[in-house]
Order: structure tokens, then sequence, then C-alpha cells
């Protein structure tokens, strides 16, 4: 009897060797093509049949295109799993997943990243509430605090401030007890309460409370249809005057025109990003805007916490091959 096989979408940087390790129960192999349309002509030419997992990068979006219905249902006929890294998966539309004939079961690798990435919240939070970036920028540009005589502006302690947790997940959480040591109050909105052991001391609050009550905002739901521009104009005027926003999660969770207006008019004192609408692009006024905290997407930027993703995506191909089940399913695919 052949083999399944196991096909790689993307590159592996620090786990190639467990990757390897997978050719005692599969055929490794991976795509010829590198453009959408060639990679749905590969699909349809025959040549990946018999690929029962993928193992893929948010970066092989550049080879596939988003797994939206058109990719889904050109993919192989015995594709089962798709191991996606990260915990983000917007890339995929998991309904289309779930509704092909076989269904497609996706994971991803929650809690892997959420030490990363709720320190480098921690590092948008003080660096948004005191105004680091404006010195910063300064500094570099041979001014030391500011041009001409002008300085940074005072900034603002963390010290018994507010933080409001939207989506209090795992990073969430962690962001929580970190929080906890700077001297914030934590409040959180989810769908449902968490339990008093997963909520830690955090209080639950409605959408609306969560907007009015918070001195920092922080953003980290899943992007889907539900949440996307869930933070647009009309949240913003329902905030306090002096909010700072951060976002870790996605780009999209919140109007990026709506944020610029809002910045300039000081309803918002400053934000913290790590991730855009339109990443690599980023909005214009932002970047011109010396004040706000800007990364490019390194939430999860460490050796530790990438191996650690990587070696936890391939465990969801092992698992899937040896026992037609994947260790983190996402969500929606937990009873598919
Ligand atoms: N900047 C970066 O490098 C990284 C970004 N991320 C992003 O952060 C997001 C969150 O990651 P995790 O904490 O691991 O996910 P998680 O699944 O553990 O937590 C998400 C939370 O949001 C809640 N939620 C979902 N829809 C909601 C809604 N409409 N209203 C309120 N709450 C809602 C869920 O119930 C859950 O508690 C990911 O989806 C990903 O997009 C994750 C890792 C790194
Ligand atoms: O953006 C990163 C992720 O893990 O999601």
């Amino acid at each position: 009897m052949s083999r399944p096989k196991a096909m790689l979408l993307g590159r592996i940087e620090h786990a190639m060797r467990t990757w390897e390790g997978l050719s005692d129960i599969a055929e490794l192999v991976e795509p010829q093509s590198n453009n959408r349309d060639d990679f749905i002509q590969e699909c349809k030419s025959n040549r990946l049949n018999g690929v029962v997992a993928v193992y893929r990068t948010a970066a092989s979006v550049s080879v596939t295109g988003l797994w939206d219905e058109e990719l889904v249902n050109a993919l192989p006929k015995s594709l089962k799993f798709c191991s996606s890294v990260g915990a983000g998966y917007d890339q995929i539309d998991v309904h289309a997943c779930s509704a092909r004939d076989p269904p497609i079961k996706v994971s991803n690798t929650p809690t892997a990243v959420d030490d990363a990435t709720a320190d480098t919240a921690m590092f948008l939070i003080l660096g948004a509430l005191r105004g680091f970036s404006y010195g910063i920028s300064a500094l570099r540009k041979g001014q030391w605090r500011g041009p001409d005589g002008e300085v940074a502006p005072l900034g603002h302690d963390p010290e018994g401030k507010t933080i409001g947790v939207l989506g209090m997940g795992g990073i969430g959480r962690n962001m929580k007890k970190k929080c906890d040591a700077f001297g914030m109050k934590t409040i959180y909105h989810n769908r449902n309460p968490l339990s008093d052991e997963l909520a830690g001391g955090a209080k639950y609050v409605s959408f609306d409370e969560l907007l009015a009550q918070s001195d920092v905002l922080s953003l980290n739901l899943p992007l889907n249809k539900n949440t996307r521009h869930i933070i647009s104009t009309a949240e913003f005027s329902n905030m306090k005057t002096g909010v700072v926003i951060i976002n870790t999660a996605r780009g999209a969770v919140m109007d990026g025109d709506a944020l610029v207006k809002a910045l300039e008019s000081g309803k918002v004192w400053s934000c913290g990003l790590d991730v855009y609408e339109d990443e690599p692009q980023i909005h214009p006024e932002l970047v011109k805007n010396p004040h706000v905290m800007l990364l490019p997407h390194m939430g999860t930027y460490t050796i530790e916490t990438m191996t650690a993703m990587e070696e936890w995506c391939i465990s969801n191909v092992r698992s899937a091959l040896e026992t037609g089940k994947l260790r983190s399913p996402v969500p929606e695919h937990v009873d598919l």
C-alpha cells in the first residue's frame, strides 16, 4: 500500500529535523509552483494526489493566496488535515474547509505564542503610555528628546490604570498576569465570562462597559467576519478621552482610518500596534505620527517561540497521520 504524503507549504526554519523525522510515517513532498495560478494547476494535474496533511506557514500565502473557497475546492481530494503555524488562522476559510467533501480539518498553534505576544503587548503598552517612540526617533536624528528645543510630552504611568482586554484567551490571560506586576487593574470582555480560575481576578464587563472604563484597551481577539472593524468610529466615541489602544491581534479588527481620526482629535492619546489592516502597508498618518509605537508584526519573533510553534505544528501533522486527530484543532473544527 502506498504511504500517505505530507506536504510542506512554506519554510521550516528551526524544526526541520523534526519535519524530516515524519518520513517514518509519510512521504514528504513540496509543490513546484511559486504562484497561485500554477499551484491550482499543480493540484489539478494530480501531482499532489495522496497528500493527506499539509503544514503551512502564513508566508506561504505568497504562493497559494488565501485559503478561500476556490483554493480549498482545488486542493487534492486526499487532503484531510491542514496544520497552520501561528495562533491566527484568518488566512483560512475554515467554513469552506469543513463544507468540503471530504472536509479538511484545520489546526493552529495556540499557547506556544502566549508569552512572546504578551511580552510584545507589554512593550507597546509601556511605550505608548510613556510616549517613548517620540524620544527614540528624536535621539536617532541627533535631536535628543525633540527637534529645536521641543521636548517629548510627559507620559503616563501604568500603575493604577485600568486595562481592558477584548478577547481574553491565551494571550489576554498571559497579559493580565504581566499587567498585575505593573499595578494595573484588568477588566475583560469575551462572548462568555470565563471561570473564576481562568479569569484570575480580572472582572468580566459588557462590550460597552469595556469601552467606557478602559484607560488602555488591548485587542486580543481573532479576526473573522464577526470581529472585522469591531472597533470603529462609534466605538471610539464611547471610550474615555485620552485612551491608549494596543493591537497585537490583527489589523482589521480595528478600522485604521477611524483610529487615525481618533488620534487627530485627541480622543485616543496614543497607540501601540504590531499589526495592520493591509500588511506590510501602514497608514501614512501613523508613520508620520512620532508619538505612536509601531512594530512590524514581531509578536512571536523569537527563536524560542518560533521553534515551539514549528514543533507544535509538526506534532499536529504527526497526530493527524498516526491517530486521525489533530492535537489542537481550531475552535470551529473541534467537533468536526
Ligand atoms: N502579533 C502577533 O504576532 C500575534 C498575533 N496573534 C493574534 O492574536 C489573536 C488571539 O490569540 P490567542 O489569545 O492565542 O487566541 P485565543 O483563541 O486563545 O483567544 C481569543 C479570545 O477571543 C475571544 N473572542 C472571539 N471572538 C470574540 C468576540 N467577538 N468578542 C469578544 N471576544 C471574542 C475568544 O473567546 C477567546 O477567548 C489570534 O487570533 C491572532 O490573530 C496571535 C499570536 C501572535
Ligand atoms: O501573528 C501571529 C500568529 O501566531 O497568529
